[in-house]
């Protein structure tokens, strides 16, 4: 079943075309990765398929349904996006930050019961944050922030997650944990996911599918086997890229191999 699809998407912005004739279609069980050097336009695309930039009427569908017919309340049960760089506004508790992600699945009056509580308290422990529930935003560390975010995401519990930069400040071990987390999530709960990355060995790694945004305004998008290519990656960033055997999935190294 299609959880996302285009038709015919286009964006213009900072004076250049991101991209045009962008037809994509992302089903259930299927983690996506955005790919492209600086500026390509993966945050704008990812910022237009949840509407907040604009796109023609039923350009963009979610599960069937135009994306400007969605109910306000039922599209934040459908779909979380996870912005690059966190807002802090207000000061405000890990605790409170992260149940905040309750609020689409909330009754009328908007209490937080025992079943909110236990999920917070669970996604808190998965994500190594009960320790910090307790601080403020302000007083966390850049990687500690984003996985307080991650875990607002989790709470809400979309079927469709888009994130961008995922792991940014991420250490490798809550990297690897989240991602493996998604892809799971994405399975067993028939969601699925389009994630901008910039670890092109993450998405050889969890992503089933990929979409490349060129410079020049092109882009192509298959299966990972096909896409994620030496060749078509050193195209794509303009800097040579290597790849050898992992295990069980390739590894791309940059720049020429060394003397040694
Ligand atoms: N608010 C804005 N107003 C006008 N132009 C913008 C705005 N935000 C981004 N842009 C421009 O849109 C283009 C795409 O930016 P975008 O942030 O989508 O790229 P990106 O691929 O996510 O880059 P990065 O890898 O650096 O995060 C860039 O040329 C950028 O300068």
């Amino acid at each position: 079943m299609s959880l996302l699809s285009t038709a015919q998407l286009a964006l213009d912005r900072g004076g250049r075309t991101l991209y045009r004739h962008l037809d994509l279609e992302i089903r259930t069980g299927e983690v996506w990765a955005v790919l492209g050097p600086n500026g390509t336009g993966k945050s704008s695309l990812l910022q237009q398929l949840t509407g907040l930039l604009p796109s023609p009427p039923g350009a963009i569908r979610l599960a069937g349904r135009a994306l400007g017919d969605w109910p306000s309340r039922e599209l934040a049960r459908f779909r979380a996006l996870i912005l690059q760089e966190q807002e802090m506004g207000v000061p405000m508790r890990v605790w409170d930050r992260v149940l905040l992600g309750c609020h689409p699945h909330l009754g009328l009056w908007g209490r937080v019961g025992a079943e909110e509580q236990a999920r917070v308290q669970a996604v808190l422990a998965t994500m190594d944050l009960s320790a910090l529930a307790g601080r403020l935003l302000q007083e966390l560390s850049g990687g500690e922030r984003q996985r307080v975010a991650l875990a607002a995401a989790m709470v809400q519990a979309p079927r469709l997650w888009l994130a961008d930069e995922p792991n940014n400040h991420l250490d490798p071990r809550h990297q690897l944990r989240w991602m493996e987390w998604l892809r799971q999530r994405v399975i067993t709960q028939a969601g699925a996911a389009i994630v901008a990355l910039h670890d092109v060995n993450l998405a050889a790694r969890f992503c089933d599918r990929i979409l490349l945004l060129f410079p020049d305004g092109n882009h192509i998008q298959g299966d990972r086997r096909q896409v994620l290519q030496a060749s078509v990656l050193t195209s794509l960033y303009d800097c040579p890229v290597g790849q050898v055997d992992g295990p069980g999935f390739p590894v791309f190294y940059w720049g020429r191999p060394g003397p040694d």
